[in-house]
């Protein structure tokens, strides 16, 4: 469960005096996510999301985060606002932590999306990058594929604990993604994360995009790359019949029509979002202490990923 900071009763209660969206009634830790502290919050208002910003999340990249939100929420996609206590500022400090009270989206995420899912959120996604053509807000991709390495190298041969061999294989892979990384593809503000359990669906309808925590600027059709490589598996890193992956590229070219070079590119973008997920997922396993409340993210099924695009070159063909 991702709650590493407790927030007491009277802590939240005399938080949520700074705002006028009324008085504690109950709290619950949100067991999804590895990555931030959420609480459900109801008051006497309505319902609200507590987020407490833990260690991938600086502060100082709250305000990026919190317009790239607000741009987009005020073209009308599905995007939780961060919301303004009664001196204007959405970004505070609870224990000991920088914490935002957000806007409750309904919605429920989907291990096992449909064609007609994926095809919804994947124009969704399409449409974020249009409409953040005029964003101009911009943050460096601090997972983006210049890290890797560097995160390889701080793993280190204990990647072997996890898997036998699983070092000299990610440094392989790694080395043909960095020599093979597309150069002149439009970039733009990315979510970078949009996974499935990061958008919330009614049926067939896109409720809720949300955490927006890795957003940053780098090359566009990565983001697609990153949706693909999420949506088109089943948890394991099992590949979903091939039209849920079809559904992604179709669902996002109609809304936000993809160039050939970028459609040429997906295969190494998506071989790179592997490896960044895969690094990452590692890194946590390797260092999350026991008694953490928190259930860790199999790095593995990001391998079989790998394996997948490798073996399958004309997947977006
Ligand atoms: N604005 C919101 N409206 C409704 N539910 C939300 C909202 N924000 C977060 N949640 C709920 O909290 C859960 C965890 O949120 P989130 O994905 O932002 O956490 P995280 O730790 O940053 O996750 P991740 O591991 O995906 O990076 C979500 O799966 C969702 O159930
Ligand atoms: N969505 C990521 C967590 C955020 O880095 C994962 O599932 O590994």
């Amino acid at each position: 469960m991702a709650v590493y900071t407790h927030v007491s009763a009277e802590a939240l209660g005399a938080f949520l005096q700074r705002y006028d969206h009324g008085a504690l009634v109950s709290a619950k830790g949100i067991a999804e996510g590895v990555e931030n502290s959420n609480y459900l919050v109801d008051t006497t208002d309505g319902r609200f999301i507590l987020t407490l910003y833990e260690k991938r999340v600086s502060a100082g990249d709250l305000p990026f985060f919190l317009a790239m939100l607000d741009h987009l929420a005020d073209r009308g996609h599905p995007v939780p606002r961060a919301l303004p206590d009664r001196a204007g500022g959405a970004i505070q400090t609870l224990e000991g932590r920088p914490a935002c009270l957000i806007e409750f989206l309904s919605g429920v995420s989907l291990s096992r999306p449909t064609e007609g899912q994926a095809l919804a959120a994947a124009r969704a996604l399409g449409r974020m990058h249009r409409d953040l053509a005029d964003f101009t807000g911009t943050r460096l991709n601090a997972l983006g594929m210049a890290a890797w390495r560097p995160l390889l190298d701080q793993c280190g041969r204990s990647l072997d604990t996890i898997a036998s061999g699983l070092y000299d294989r990610v440094d392989r892979a790694l080395a043909q993604v960095e020599a093979a990384w597309p150069r002149g593809l439009a970039t733009g503000a990315i979510h970078a994360d949009l996974f499935p359990d990061n958008v919330l669906m009614l049926g067939e309808e896109v409720t809720g995009l949300i955490d927006f925590y890795f957003a940053c600027t780098d090359i566009r059709a990565y983001d697609l790359a990153v949706t693909h490589s999420s949506w088109a598996f089943d948890g394991k890193g099992a590949p979903l019949p091939p039209a849920v992956g079809r559904a992604i590229v179709e669902g996002y070219h109609a809304a936000h029509p993809l160039t050939d070079a970028e459609r040429a590119a997906l295969p190494v973008l998506a071989q790179g979002a592997c490896i960044r997920f895969l690094l990452t997922r590692a890194w946590d396993w390797l260092n999350t202490p026991a008694d953490a409340l928190v259930t860790r993210k199999d790095p593995l099924a990001y391998l079989r990923r790998l394996d997948w695009y490798e073996a399958h070159p004309e997947a977006f063909a």
